[in-house]
This record gives structure tokens, sequence and C-alpha cells, in this order.
């Protein structure tokens, strides 16, 4: 049967669930590395999807690890940045990971190969270990995804999300920075997530079930975001933005109102996405001052909105920062693929034939 976006969104339970059962494919090669090497410093490289999941990765291997990491756009990063600006360390204390699902996204295939050729450690996760980018790695990991035969990503999101989560509370336990005892706690929690996320697709489905109407009629929409879930705006931007194809910006949600707020009005849509960090109050403060402008502001977060309305989303399931992105997006999901199917438009055919930036698949 031929696949589609909403059926992908709606296998995420069963997916996620998969790959937390058989994390230590992806997890134990990931960790021997933190075993062998004295890492001090970690890049994450991805193209749409994937750079946003390397966002989040970043963040989780900066709070939750205490390493130095960060995020790349692969060209950016090839053509004005270096591995190390200090030139204090060593070839195999860096390590360089490419996340592609589909492991043909050219530019991160192209940064890998940069990077492995100057003796650099390099690693991939990837759906398909036949894939270019296995060409150019030290270590090549499997992500749990199975197929995902459609244009946009979802579960692949999803999964990956998990998966580099998964990575970093390994790395966490093997340095010592969790105890067991920290490390089973934080696996529980993301076992209990995975097993309430059919909540998270039915609770994001009636969010977006009885907002539609105004959502696809916006003149644009901006999603804002901060902290770990600066990567979840990204995605959020990306999936309405390739399905629902309407004027979609994104923002850091202090930064939205250095300017943007001027072109403010009733037909915008505002979504903003809160985990449990130092901004969550701020962003209330600005859910108030942006209703005077546009009825169309949503919450979505896990945590308490005193004066919560029905244009927020206030999940039942509740998880901490870390987690959390793993169900904002799915409303976002939502909004894209039921939001397209709403307009006419077929989410299953991507209609820019160019094959620029990916590699041919392999046989
Ligand atoms: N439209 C898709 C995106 O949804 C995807 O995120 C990106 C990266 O793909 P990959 O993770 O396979 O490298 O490729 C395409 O551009």
């Amino acid at each position: 049967m031929k696949q589609t976006v909403l059926g992908n969104i709606k296998s995420q339970p069963e997916v996620l669930k998969y790959t937390l059962d058989n994390q230590n494919v992806f997890v134990d090669p990931f960790v021997e590395v933190f075993k062998k090497h004295d890492i001090k410093k970690v890049f994450f490289f991805g193209s749409g999807t994937s750079y946003n999941v390397s966002q989040i990765a970043a963040y989780y291997f900066k709070h939750i690890v205490g390493i130095d990491a960060s995020a790349q756009y692969p060209t950016v990063y090839q053509n004005y940045e270096k591995p190390d600006w200090t030139g204090m360390l060593k070839n195999d204390q860096i390590l360089y990971v490419g996340i592609s699902q589909s492991g043909t996204s050219v530019s991160t295939c192209e940064v890998m190969e940069y990077a492995k050729k100057n003796g650099y450690l390099t690693l991939a996760i990837t759906g398909n270990l036949q894939s270019k980018i296995t060409e150019n790695t030290d270590i090549s990991v499997h992500l749990l995804v199975g197929d995902e035969l459609t244009p946009p990503e979802t579960k692949g999101y999803t999964v990956s999300v998990l998966s580099v989560y998964l990575w970093a509370i390994g790395v966490a336990k093997a340095k010592n920075i969790y105890t067991e005892e920290q490390y089973q706690e934080t696996l529980k929690e993301a076992a209990d997530l995975v097993n309430h996320f059919q909540t998270v697709l039915d609770e994001s489905e009636a969010w977006y079930d009885r907002n539609n109407a105004s959502i696809v009629n916006s003149e644009r929409i901006y999603v804002l975001g901060y902290g770990v879930d600066y990567g979840s705006m990204l995605e959020g931007v990306l999936k309405a933005g390739e399905m629902l194809r309407l004027p979609v910006l994104g923002y850091e949600l202090e930064e939205y109102s250095h300017g943007p707020t001027m072109a403010i009005g009733p037909k915008q849509t505002i979504l903003m996405i809160g985990s449990d960090e130092a901004e969550y109050e701020r962003m209330l403060q600005f859910r108030t001052a942006y209703k005077k402008y546009t009825p169309r502001v949503h919450v979505i977060t896990c945590k308490d909105i005193p004066d919560a309305d029905k244009r927020d989303a206030v999940f039942s399931v509740k998880t901490n920062k870390y987690l959390a992105p793993l169900m904002y997006t799915v409303p976002f999901q939502f909004v894209a693929a039921k939001g397209a199917e709403q307009v006419y438009i077929d989410t299953g055919v991507d209609p820019f034939e160019e094959s620029l930036a990916h590699y041919p698949k392999a046989k």
C-alpha cells in the first residue's frame, strides 16, 4: 500500500517504541567512540529535518553531557569554519556526526567526506546503511525508522530526535555524569512518553481539528521557540512550509518581538512552543500581548497555562524539557499534512523535480 504522510505520522507510537526497544543497535557503537577517545567537541550536521535534529542534538550534548557541541549547516561549516579555532584539540578529540535519513543529502555527505579526509572521527546515522554517506564515515549506525517513502519526513524526525537523546544519556552514563539510577530514571521517562504517544497524537489531532479553519486561512504563520525548542520551531516551519505551503516564518521567542511585531495582524497565526525553561513565563507574557492584535495565538506545551483556551495545545502527557520536542512537533505535523489535504495539496508528490539536494538512491 502506498505510504502517506498522515499514515507515517500515525505510525509514530509503533516506530518510536521499536527504536527504544532496539536502541543498542545505534547507541552502543556511538558510546564506544566516547570510551575509546577523549572527545572534547561534537559537530552535528544535517539538512532539512536532519539539520533541525542536529540543533536539538547539540543542545543535548551541551546540557546533558556537558561537552562543546554545535549544529552546523554543512556547506557553511565547510566553507567558513574550522574544527577548532583555538588550535588546542587533537584530531581524535573532535567527532563529526552526520545525520541523514536517506543518506543522500549532498552537503551532509560532502562535509563528512571532508572531515574524514582531514583525519577527524566521523560517524553517520542513516536509515540506509548502503547509502552514500556511509562511504565517507568511519562508523555508520542504523536509524531505525524503516522506510519513509513520502517526500516530507515526519516519523524520521521523531525517531531521529529520540535516537540522539538516547545517545546523549548513553554517553552521560558512560562518562559517569549520570549515575546508573539517574540513567534508569531518564530512560523510564523516555519509555513513559513513547508509551503515551498515541495520546500525544490524539490530542494533537483534536487541537488541529478545532483550529483548522483559522490556521489554513492564515495570511501568514509565525512559529516561535526557545531553548531546546528552537529546533522544534525550525521543524515546525519546515513542515508547514513544505506541505501546507503558506508563508511560514520562524523566530526565537524574544527575537520575534524586535520588529516582526510591527506587521502583526488579525489574520496571522502565531504558534509558540514552550518547554519548562527560563523563558516560559516570558512566553505567557507575550501570549497575552499578542492576543490584543490577533486572536490566533496558540501555545503548544505540556506545562500548565492558567487561562488556557481552545487555541492552546496543552498536552495531558507530561515529560521533561529534553523529551518534550518529540511531542511538540506533532501538532505541526497535523497542521502540515491535514492542512495540505484540506486545501487539496498532495503531500506525496514533490513538485520540484530538480535533483540538486540529494544524490541518487543506492540500488
Ligand atoms: N524534503 C526533504 C526534507 O524533508 C528532509 O529533511 C531533507 C533531508 O533528508 P535526509 O535526512 O535524508 O538527509 O531532504 C529533503 O529535502
